[in-house]
């Protein structure tokens, strides 16, 4: 392993291969068994050094095979020497004990080999063993599964300081991944003593939550359905996966235990119509001589008919066009599906879902800021978006133009870049921006939270049109993100164990 690193993990290949599908003996080809694979990615970006090993005297099939998965992992990959002579360890092992906390992973028992990792203070966790060990320093453990959690509470009991946190996390496989790629759950405490581990849904709650200090969770990601006809009010009307639920349970159980962030704090931003609402409030800031912040002007409908719609738009002051979105904000798969009609006649079959909301569709010269609060730091990212509704209109005859914002959105061409950046005279106010993100912060009571701003052409008011409960903000460097928010979730913990939660 190139890099040095304090904790060394040595997984053996018993623990990988798939006892099903020949259990390394090289009579059929090799395979992982299962759950191997998910803890490989997650190791991959634990900030722990990693290898796989396994004994000299594989077939080479299956020793290929375990080189390969330490590669496409980025692990190291090490042999041991063969059990009947007096040397059990290979050098680089020893090496590592000398320089790190290190441990072993087996499924095999093998006594020797295990005194003698021992007597060089290596830690062995036994995964699984049929026979379990007698060996007092051996730490069993019943499945696979159990390893990160085991591992990460070995590590915080050897830092042995108290000021090391262990966060538990829960959320969609893709959301970890971008999240891990980053380095944003280390095994190994962050700067700031954080230790991050995945929830499993898998293994018993209450002995998982008995070892972290805190629950960090993207709860819309564990949605199965939004009751359209009820008005979201966590936990009324949305339904959630089996292990989410559990969770919920738990957290009505035990009021005082640390969850980033409270359900009830992030269930308004699932429904757009409490987002316009707590918009409206932030107008009130105004500051004289400068650009007005605002929510864009909305109407909620339940249906698309045509008559009514005129109505209830002439009541509301609402005019063409005009971009029509899902009340339901997020968790659902048709939440982002979107259009923008230029005409009455364009809601007949619009295939955007009810109840939805309609706004009018502020013309911002294609440009769009990204505001992400994470903590007690505001950043912000200019992205491409969609341009001016006269140039959208012109390619959407007399059809409503519907899209799906993550994926189709409809973003300027290179052309209407280039023509807005010779007209560019609107700008940002960023004090504007962010004296409403720490107002927002403090009516919302989140942690992580994100809102995109437009900024209207002709007037120059900034419009928030969207909110979101923990973003990706990707667009942000790694080298600013990570800390901030490691400290935003320090802090959260910090501020909630001294008031008692709320
Ligand atoms: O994975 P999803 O559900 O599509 O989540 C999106 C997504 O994370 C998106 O991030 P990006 O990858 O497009 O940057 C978020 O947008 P921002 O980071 O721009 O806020 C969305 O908010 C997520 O959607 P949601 O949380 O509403 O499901
Ligand atoms: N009122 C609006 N006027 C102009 N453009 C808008 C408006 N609302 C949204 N948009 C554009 O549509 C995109 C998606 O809308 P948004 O409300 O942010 O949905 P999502 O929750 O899917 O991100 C925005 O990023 C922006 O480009
Ligand atoms: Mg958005
Ligand atoms: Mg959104």
């Amino acid at each position: 392993m190139a890099v040095e690193r304090p904790v060394r993990l040595v997984l053996d290949a018993s623990l990988l291969l798939d006892p099903v599908e020949g259990g390394g003996t090289g009579e059929v080809a090799p395979a992982l068994r299962p759950g191997a694979e998910a803890l490989l990615r997650r190791l991959r970006y634990s900030n722990l050094g990693v290898a796989i090993c396994g004994p000299k005297e594989m077939p080479m099939n299956v020793s290929d095979f375990l080189e390969k998965t330490a590669n496409v992992h980025s692990f190291g990959y090490t042999l041991l020497p063969a059990p009947s002579g007096h040397v059990l360890l290979d050098e680089s092992m020893l090496e590592w004990s000398r320089s790190s906390s290190c441990f072993y992973a087996t499924s095999r028992v093998d006594e020797d080999l295990f005194s003698a990792l021992q007597s060089h203070k290596w830690r062995v966790i036994a995964v699984d063993n049929e026979r379990g060990t007698e060996d007092s320093g051996v730490v069993n453990i019943s499945k696979l599964e159990e390893l990160l959690l085991t591992l990460a509470t070995l590590i915080k009991k050897e830092i042995a300081s108290s000021s090391v946190l262990m966060v538990g996390y829960a959320m969609k496989q893709s959301r970890e991944q971008d999240f891990a790629k980053r380095g944003s759950f280390p095994l190994y405490p962050s700067k700031n003593g954080l230790i991050f581990v995945p929830l499993s849904f898998e293994l018993p709650l209450a002995s998982q939550l008995n070892e972290v200090d805190m629950i960090l969770h993207k709860m819309t990601d564990e949605i199965v359905s939004i009751d359209p006809n009820c008005s979201i009010s966590f936990p009324k009307g949305i339904s959630f996966s089996a292990g989410m639920s559990e969770i919920i349970r738990f957290m009505e159980e035990y009021p005082d235990f640390c969850i980033i962030d409270p359900f009830k704090n992030i269930s308004p931003l699932l429904d757009r119509l409490q987002i316009q609402e707590i918009l409206v409030r932030l107008q009130e800031l105004g500051t004289e001589g400068r650009p007005k912040l605002r929510a864009p002007h909305s109407l909620k409908v339940k249906n698309f008919h045509g008559s009514e719609l005129q109505k209830q738009l002439a009541e509301t002051n609402l005019s063409f066009p005009l971009i029509v979105k899902p009340q339901v904000a997020c968790g659902v798969a048709d939440a982002h599906n979107m259009a923008l009609v230029f005409q009455v006649e364009e809601f007949s079959n619009l295939s955007v879902p009810l109840p939805a909301i309609l706004q009018e569709y502020i013309d911002h010269g294609s440009k769009i800021f990204k505001f992400y609060v994470i903590g007690d730091k505001v950043f912000h990212a200019v992205k491409n978006s969609m341009p001016n509704a006269s140039l959208l209109k012109s390619s959407s005859g007399d059809e409503p133009l519907t899209f799906n914002s993550l994926k189709t959105l409809p973003v300027a061409t290179k052309e209407q870049l280039l023509q807005n950046r010779v007209q560019d005279n609107r700008s940002l106010d960023i004090d504007v921006v962010e004296k409403a993100a720490k107002c927002l912060k403090e009516s919302l009571g989140l942690t992580i939270f994100g809102f995109d701003v437009v900024v209207q052409e002709g007037t120059g008011d900034h419009v928030i049109v969207d909110l979101n409960y923990l973003p990706s903000f990707k667009e942000v460097p790694d080298s600013e993100a990570m800390p901030a928010f490691w400290d935003a979730i320090r802090q959260s913990y910090e501020s909630k164990k001294g008031k008692g939660q709320t």
